[in-house]
């Protein structure tokens, strides 16, 4: 390793000090002289905002300056790099960026939802403005999923991206499968151990892993990706006994992020999906993430890690830095910025796939036959069924899932809106998809 310490140092104004922010300045302390020896140069940081000067980080933060404003980040005249890790898709951190990139000055963000959500105006501030614009920490945290995708891959077409995107969710579904334990009590133990937020919607609702999703797919075919064209179906409709039923099957249940380009043209989703409970991404269990890839020469390539928390994050972050002081930046999507629009995702019902469907349905005669009915009038075939019997005489409803051979999307919403409509069938049907890996 080669050390230059004559070259003058990065200097960064970061803002927001929490789990992230107060992680990488712990880092970018205790490993200074590695990174100075891989960066050519020293990373320092001279500046920072957050919303309390008070609050105990178990950092030392008192010897650098203190912006009330973040904004005033970009105009102080000693901050070469802007570090954004307040979050959210608007407010200061959407100001902050889009006012830093309008300047020229390189920006790195963990910020997922702001790259989601804006990515494609932000590409074009960075690349109007000559400003690079890095965000490795906002997929996946530590797994370098972004420098994969977009510079590791960059020689192959990409067929699909995706994976394991949310930690939260993974360590639901993991515990759901390991205890037998319904959701919203495994939910609650999470919540306890600070795994998952006070309000955990954009987590448990599938939010968080299509942020993730969306900026992946940009990645991989090389142009922004309408968020809002994303389909995203959460984890809170799937029971302790779609766990009972997968085991007898042979699969396990995840939360897949997973863009396709088709012939029909993109196709991007978040679900809960049934896997081959052998299959890699399969294995990748608690809060762990996966990110995924099949490119037509390499194949298909798979990363685990840790995809949150204070060290993995700021390790992406802080890598990003190390880029910047190498002069070593790329366009946002890895293609020189163009004018064409973001690419759209086909909407709900144009696939196809495998499906499971779980109903509770009345215990008497001419159930199924009622059911079967509505299933060939959709020109829907099944491949198999299973029926638990009652737990006791007393109990009027049966769980009854159905498994079904390759079929379009839309046969399928059509048939579970007509099985729903049954006086025989209660609760609303539970689909998820059956994806091969
Ligand atoms: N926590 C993780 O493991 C993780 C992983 C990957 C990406 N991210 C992303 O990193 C970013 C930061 O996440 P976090 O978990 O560290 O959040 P956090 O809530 O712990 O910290 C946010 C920080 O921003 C500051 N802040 C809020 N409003 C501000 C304002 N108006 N001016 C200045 N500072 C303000 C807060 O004071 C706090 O210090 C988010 O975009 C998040 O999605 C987090
Ligand atoms: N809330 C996210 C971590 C930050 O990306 C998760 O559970 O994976
Ligand atoms: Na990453």
């Amino acid at each position: 390793m080669t050390s230059c310490s004559n070259s003058s140092p990065l200097r960064l104004g970061i803002a927001g000090l929490g789990t992230v922010g107060a992680g990488t300045i712990r880092l970018l302390r205790m490993n200074a002289d590695l990174l100075s020896a891989r960066a050519g140069r020293k990373l320092e940081v001279v500046a920072v905002s957050a919303r309390d000067r008070t609050r105990d980080r178990g950092i030392d933060v008192s010897t650098l300056r203190w912006h009330e404003n973040p904004l005033d980040l970009v105009s102080d005249p000693d901050v070469d790099v802007v570090v954004e890790l307040i979050g959210g898709s608007e407010g200061p951190a959407r100001a902050l960026v889009e006012k830093a990139l309008s300047a020229g000055k390189p920006v790195v963000t963990a910020n997922k939802a702001l790259l989601a959500v804006h990515g494609s105006a932000l590409a074009k501030l960075s690349a109007d403005n000559h400003a690079p614009l890095l965000f490795e920490a906002a997929v996946a945290g530590g797994i370098p999923a972004i420098k994969t995708v977009r510079e590791g891959l960059a020689a192959d077409k990409l067929l699909h991206v995706g994976g394991i995107l949310n930690g939260t969710c993974n360590y639901i579904l993991t515990v759901m499968r390991e205890t037998g334990k319904d959701f919203d009590l495994v939910l609650k133990d999470a919540q306890d151990l600070g795994y998952a937020e006070a309000d955990p919607s954009t987590d448990i609702d599938g939010i968080d892993a299509a942020h993730k999703l969306t900026i992946l797919a940009g990645l991989a075919f090389g142009r922004p990706v309408a968020f809002d064209s994303v389909q995203v179906e959460g984890i809170r409709q799937i029971g302790a006994i779609d766990f009972a039923f997968a085991r007898t099957l042979g699969y396990r249940i995840k939360l897949l992020g997973l863009a396709r380009l088709t012939d029909a043209g993109l196709q991007a989703r978040v679900a809960p999906c049934l896997l081959p409970h052998n299959a890699p991404i399969a294995q990748v269990d608690g809060v762990f993430n996966a990110v995924v890839a099949e490119g037509e020469f390499v194949g298909r390539i798979m990363l685990e890690g840790r995809g949150a928390g204070a060290g993995p994050t700021a390790c992406a972050v802080t890598a990003d830095l190390v880029d910047i002081a190498r002069g070593h930046t790329i366009p946002v999507w890895g293609v020189q910025a163009s004018a064409e629009p973001a690419l759209r995702a086909c909407p709900a019902g144009t696939g196809a796939g495998a499906f499971y469907l779980r109903l509770m349905v009345e215990d008497r005669p001419g159930v199924i036959a009622d059911i079967t009915a509505v299933l060939r009038d959709c020109g829907v075939s099944l491949r198999s069924m299973l029926q638990h019997p009652a737990e006791n005489e007393t109990t009027p409803y049966v769980p009854l899932v159905l498994v079904t051979h390759q079929t379009s999307e839309a046969a399928m919403q059509d048939a579970i809106t007509k099985i729903d409509a049954l006086s025989v069938v209660t609760d609303s049907p539970v689909m998820i998809r059956i994806e091969t890996a």
